[in-house]
């Protein structure tokens, strides 16, 4: 179990986490969404111990990850899948790994398999993929078969199929009882993976809740509706304050009124309908909803909030990152003190 206490990290006048609390169980898949800069990475670190926290707190198992003598044993991590030393074979990392951990080498051909890397073992992770190195990064993150696993974006680069095995292995990770944390600015990625769900945006907490719970909000949620007399249909809806966008010849989509009123109302007024359609609302579609206007940038616009930041973040970790992002440690291996 991950409990996060009021985890807040500001980067000078830059808040990256506010107050964050949240609870992750084991036996499940809890995804970890946000839009980009939302402030994932920096609590998946502070989780682990890579950054320090400016206020509050995270425990695993009950203890702050520096606590936890097993390390590798007891946690797995894939932070950053660039950040390997690329001179070195996917075999000859993973040994490094596992020796300075006191795991046994049998685990380096174990987790090779487990990921599908044992053909390319033997080269230079200088020349793999993005999606080899999100597969070394996951098989350092599985190597001391850990109860606590964390993964930051980790299906970023990966081929339809590669997405694929990586959701039945989350799966089938936390289906043998352990915590697993994934995160992801994508809903779509998270709808077939996660059962549960913590949605942050600008670095605070905006829902922590089972994915179902998330789908039945109900967020986006409209009705297709089809009538000759589609004008006057939209008219009345719009007074009863629903809101309609014309489609072309006779069909309207609905928001913010029910099917049965709907009816109701097309009733009443002597409207014919020829079709009447609930459209439940996509989670990616809900997951916009509730982010919106926490994101710090989408597509051609900038919010204004965050004033001080720089354009380059947008593509992820390009600007400003100095301080805590570059610490030169591997994935899976989240040890040594905070910045
Ligand atoms: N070392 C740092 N110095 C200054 N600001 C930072 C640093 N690290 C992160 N930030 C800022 O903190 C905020 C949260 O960044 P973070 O990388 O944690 O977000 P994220 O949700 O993981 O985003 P993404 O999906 O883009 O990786 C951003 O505004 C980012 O610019």
């Amino acid at each position: 179990m991950i409990e996060v206490n009021g985890l807040t990290k500001r980067y000078g006048a830059v808040t990256a986490v506010h107050d964050l609390t949240f609870t992750v169980r084991p036996g499940h898949v809890t995804g970890f969404l946000g839009p980009n800069g939302a402030g994932k990475s920096t609590t998946l670190r502070m989780i682990v111990g890579l950054n320090r926290p400016t206020a509050g707190g995270a425990t695993i198992d009950g203890r702050p990850f520096a606590r936890h003598r097993a390390g590798l044993r007891h946690v797995g991590a894939l932070l950053d899948a660039a950040d390997v030393h690329g001179g070195r074979t996917a075999a000859a990392h993973l040994r490094a790994l596992a020796a300075g951990n006191g795991l046994p080498r049998r685990r380096v051909s174990e987790v090779l398999e487990e990921v599908g890397l044992e053909a390319v073992a033997r080269r230079r992770i200088g020349g793999f993929s993005l999606g080899m190195r999100q597969r070394l990064g996951i098989a350092a993150a599985l190597l001391g078969d850990p109860p606590v696993l964390l993964f930051d974006e980790p299906v970023n680069g990966l081929d339809p199929e590669g997405v694929r095995w990586a959701r039945g292995l989350f799966r089938r990770l936390a289906a043998e009882g352990r915590t697993v944390l994934v995160s992801s600015h994508l809903m779509s990625e998270m709808e077939n993976t996660a059962d549960r769900l913590v949605v942050i945006g600008r670095g605070e907490l905006i829902a922590e809740e089972s994915l179902a719970a998330f789908a039945a909000r109900g967020a986006g949620a409209s009705v297709v509706v089809r009538t000759p007399d589609a004008a006057e249909l939209a008219a009345v809806l719009a007074l009863e304050g629903g809101s309609v966008r014309a489609d072309g010849g006779d069909a309207l989509t609905v928001t913010g009124l029910s099917a049965a009123r709907i009816g109701e109302l097309a009733h009443q007024r002597r409207i014919m309908l020829s079709e009447l359609a609930p459209r439940a609302a996509s989670l990616e579609q809900a997951f916009m909803e509730l982010t919106a206007g926490r994101a710090d940038y989408r597509a051609g616009a900038r919010t204004d909030a965050h004033a001080g930041h720089q354009p380059g973040h947008a593509t992820g970790h390009a600007t400003g990152h100095q301080t805590d992002h570059a610490t030169g440690r591997r994935a899976g291996a989240p040890s040594g003190g905070a910045r």
